[in-house]
């Protein structure tokens, strides 16, 4: 067994307030290490040439604008993925907690690189998919090693009254929300903007997409 990366009780914190808001900021989520791997694996892929244009909706629905999202994606494989063995062993431990103290019910997740080049953005969206309501929980971690408010690039996330809260992608930060009813967006951003965002699933990804 591995040492968990944090307690049941500061687990227990931030599910109260995921519960109360839908939403929850964890910063300093990422370790150094963790955070520093995370970004030279980005930079690999990115220097390999391995992002794709991001696209909206799945399968059937899957289409390119860059109106509505501008950013390139890098679908992750935890069993191809070894250098970064030890985020999913972070994504292990978070999904255990989020289905012990919120009842989730989570069996799988599926993760994605991110780059926002300079001038992209992502408007504003639910994530989930109109055929496939298969995502619970958004997952966000933020991995550029530094971070500007002038770069903007915020992730804005509205409340059901249209109030809304500005979240800056610091290093290590990470972001969760309820994907089925927490609107969000990610303002233009003035930097190249890195990120690994996923989702926690209540099926097998791969299975019962019409869930
Ligand atoms: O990068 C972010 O802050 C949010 C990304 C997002 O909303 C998405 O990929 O669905
Ligand atoms: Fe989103």
């Amino acid at each position: 067994m591995n040492e968990p990366y944090f307690s049941d009780s500061q687990w227990e914190s931030w599910a109260d307030d995921l519960a109360e808001n839908n939403y929850v900021i964890l910063n300093d989520f990422l370790n150094k290490n963790l955070l520093a791997k995370l970004h030279a694996f980005l930079k690999t892929k990115l220097e390999e040439e391995e992002f794709r244009k991001a696209g909206i909706g799945s399968m059937a629905d899957f289409t390119v604008d860059r109106a509505i999202r501008g950013d390139w994606i890098y679908w992750l494989d935890k069993i191809r993925d070894q250098e970064i063995s030890e985020f999913y062993l972070l994504i292990d431990e978070l999904t255990a907690q989020m289905n012990r103290l919120c009842y989730l019910g989570a069996l799988d997740c599926e993760f994605h690189l991110a780059h926002y080049p300079k001038g992209t953005f992502y408007k504003r969206h639910l994530d989930q998919f109109k055929i496939r309501s298969n995502r619970i929980l958004s997952v966000i971690f933020y991995v550029n090693t530094e971070w500007i408010t002038a770069n903007a690039g915020q992730l804005r996330v509205y409340a059901p009254n249209e109030a809304f809260v500005d979240i800056d992608p610091l290093p290590g930060r990470m972001v969760l929300l309820r994907s089925d009813i927490v609107e969000h967006e990610v303002l233009k951003t003035e930097a190249s903007r890195y990120s690994v965002t996923g989702w926690l699933t209540k099926h097998p990804i791969g299975v019962g997409y019409l869930g």
